[in-house]
């Protein structure tokens, strides 16, 4: 008898298993809208010119390939800090490189497992597929806050407050900071307002997930607003996961960091050993390539002028890609309400459509999404978003 016998064969994965899917369609019409990466108009992976220019500079150097420390390249994790913080509030913030945004979230839930046992973690409903796997996996219970309405495709902010004020004294909630995976649906400032004071009058800790930063509005610092309110406040304890998959197209380097504020330096070098201690025996230390390059986009002021307008022109291109294909089905005479397409920010919609509407696009149509409905607006192009208003008009009719 194997020993694997007991081994069972798992499904694939609902988001990353689209793009296999995709893959094995032979239709030239088909469309990609599954996973969330960024595609040009010509529908081709970019590489942003400010990080090909630093990956040339890095080069010419010849630099070695020596460990780096468990915590990571300090010119990439302190430029990181500013970029997401702001100026100030730096030497609060305990932070560390990560194995980009899934590998902060599971840095941070194991921290909070350690630090904060017995205590469940709050998403939003819905929120990223990945989530709660990564929190079930450092031993955390997973739990849900109401987020989306499905009558308005809009904030239900209500059911949000009411539910996160309901939770237990001191709960750990998940907030995406900006362009919320997979609704597109973000708070207002005065919603985040409303959030943040509840979040603090009931002492939660508020664990911040920014995968998207400049990705949703174009513009890095308005995409912070809300994580740099908590931590000005600095009353909710903040922890922050941070990706620069997208808004610097490093996916496959697998760049990011993992913080944690704490109150005073002194507090913040507590935390930092502790963190050490989580990652030492989890990956040792993080991969240098990817992290020489962001840093050398953040620190030199040419390249960071430049990925900020990189970063703002893939916004922009998303943001009228949006307009397109609402445009496209109004014009089609479609009866259904499309407002939600141009309402919502940053990498996705959330269309409405149902599983079988999803599941007739892919057979009939060669259009793949993820069957929540979820369209990756960075799959639309100028060439493709007359067929995909067609495919979904035929599906909704
Ligand atoms: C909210 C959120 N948080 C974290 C991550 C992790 O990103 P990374 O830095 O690569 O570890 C992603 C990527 N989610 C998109 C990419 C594919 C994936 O699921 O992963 C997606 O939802 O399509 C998110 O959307």
């Amino acid at each position: 008898l194997s020993a694997w016998a007991q081994v069972e064969m798992g499904p694939p994965d609902a988001i990353l298993g689209i793009t296999e899917a995709y893959k094995r369609d032979g239709d030239a019409r088909k469309i990609n809208l599954g996973v969330g990466a960024y595609r040009t108009d010509a529908g081709k992976p970019y590489v942003l010119s400010s990080v090909a220019q630093a990956e040339q500079s890095i080069l010419r150097q010849s630099l070695d390939k020596e460990y780096l420390p468990i915590t990571g390249l300090a010119k990439f994790t302190s430029a990181a800090a500013s970029l997401a913080y702001g100026g100030d509030a730096l030497e609060r913030v305990a932070v560390t490189q990560s194995i980009s945004g899934t590998g902060a979230l599971r840095i941070g839930g194991a921290f909070l497992e350690r630090f904060h046992s017995g205590k469940a973690i709050y998403v939003p409903g819905p929120t990223w597929g990945n989530h709660g796997a990564v929190f079930r996996d450092c031993g955390l219970k997973v739990g849900q806050y109401r987020y989306f309405d499905p009558q308005t495709n809009g904030l239900n902010l209500g059911g949000m407050l009411e539910d996160i004020r309901a939770l237990p004294k001191g709960s750990l909630v998940l907030l995406h900071a900006c362009a919320h995976n997979p609704t597109g649906v973000d708070p207002s400032a005065a919603q985040w307002a409303e959030i943040q004071r509840v979040v603090e009058e009931c002492e939660h800790v508020a664990f911040f997930d920014m995968a998207y930063q400049g990705f949703a509005s174009g513009d890095v610092d308005r995409d912070a607003s809300a994580l740099r309110s908590f931590v000005a406040a600095n009353r909710a304890p903040v922890l922050l996961a941070q990706s620069f998959a997208k808004n610097r197209g490093l996916y496959g380097e697998r760049v990011g960091t993992f913080s944690v504020v704490g109150n005073d330096s002194a507090e913040r070098d507590r935390l930092l050993s502790q963190v050490k201690i989580l990652v030492r025996p989890m990956y040792s230390n993080p991969p240098v390539h990817g992290a020489r390059i962001a840093g050398e986009v953040l620190s030199d002021p040419a390249l960071r002028q430049m990925w900020l307008g990189e970063v703002r022109e893939m916004a922009e291109r998303i943001i009228r890609m949006r307009a397109a294909l609402r445009g496209e089905l109004e014009g089609l005479g479609s009866k259904k309400k499309w407002n939600h397409i141009t309402d919502q920010i940053g990498m996705f919609c959330f269309t409405g459509l149902s599983p079988a509407q999803v599941d007739r696009l892919a057979s009939e149509f060669h259009v793949y999404l993820t069957r929540d409905g979820r369209v990756s607006i960075a799959g639309i192009t100028t060439g493709n978003v007359k067929y995909l208003a067609e495919s979904i008009h035929n599906v909704t009719k």
